[in-house]
């Protein structure tokens, strides 16, 4: 297997107790992806994408099978060790853009750096061009109820990218926007994928996310059913 791909999996299985049995919701995974790719896994509900994005972003543990980050295994990491993982170098962006109602746009999208001790005034540069990117720095001082789903999908990624992530995991970003804001977040995401050389893995159904994807991994009952560069 190489050692230059960003992510490797590498017979990757997960199951779940259920019951008095177990369930295999991925099974025999194998992938990589290179620096700089715009992927997106689909299938129908059920099939695994979200299972997936949450063990290659350390969210959860793979029950066989070994994931790499930049040549290291994460399988066994510690619950610190996975904490550290995404503080450095995965942001996430999910369908429900989990802002925290009682702080400003700005206070939402700073928060991950506090967490990271950054000082006030980096915060400030790195917010701010957060901010641009998006195309919001205008509404800095609102709070998310404010603001349109669209706008608070913009705030979401803006605080995604603000510690300059290697990897973004996308799940169903556009899946309670309508079309005008789903293009729109696409063409934001593709920009970031295109000028900053941030890897990008989706899951989605949309049709419109789907179109934006340079390469679409289909899933069905936790296998790899297709794999296609466009
Ligand atoms: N914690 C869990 N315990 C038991 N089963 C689970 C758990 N998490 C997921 N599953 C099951 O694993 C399978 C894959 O779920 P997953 O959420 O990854 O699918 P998905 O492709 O992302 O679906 P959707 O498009 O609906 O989000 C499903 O059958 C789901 O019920």
């Amino acid at each position: 297997m190489s050692t230059n791909n960003l992510i490797e999996l590498h017979q990757v299985t997960k199951r779940f107790p259920v019951g008095d049995g177990e369930f295999t919701a991925l099974s025999d995974i194998n992938l990589s992806f290179s620096k700089g790719e715009f992927a997106g896994l689909i299938g129908p509900s059920g099939s695994g994408k979200t299972t997936l994005l949450n063990l290659i972003g350390a969210l959860d543990d793979s029950t066989e099978g070994e994931i790499k980050i930049n040549g290291k295994n994460i399988a066994n990491n510690s619950d610190e060790a996975s904490a550290l993982l995404r503080n450095e170098h995965i942001g996430f962006i999910f369908q429900s853009y989990n802002l925290l109602p009682v702080y400003t746009i700005y206070e939402n999208v700073e928060f991950p750096l506090i967490l990271q001790k950054i000082p006030k005034e980096d915060r400030k540069i790195m917010v701010l061009q957060a901010l641009e990117w998006v195309g919001l720095k205008d509404i800095a001082n609102k709070k998310p109820s404010q603001i349109s789903g669209g706008q608070a999908q913009r705030v979401a990624i803006a605080r995604s990218i603000v510690k300059k992530p290697e990897i973004i995991l996308a799940d169903e970003p556009t899946a309670n926007l309508d079309s005008e804001n789903a293009y729109k977040i696409m063409d934001i995401l593709k920009n970031l994928n295109e000028e900053l050389g941030i890897t990008f893995l989706f899951s989605s159904h949309d049709s419109k996310v789907i179109k934006y994807l340079k390469r679409v991994i289909s899933l069905e009952d936790g296998k790899i059913i297709n794999d296609e560069v466009k």
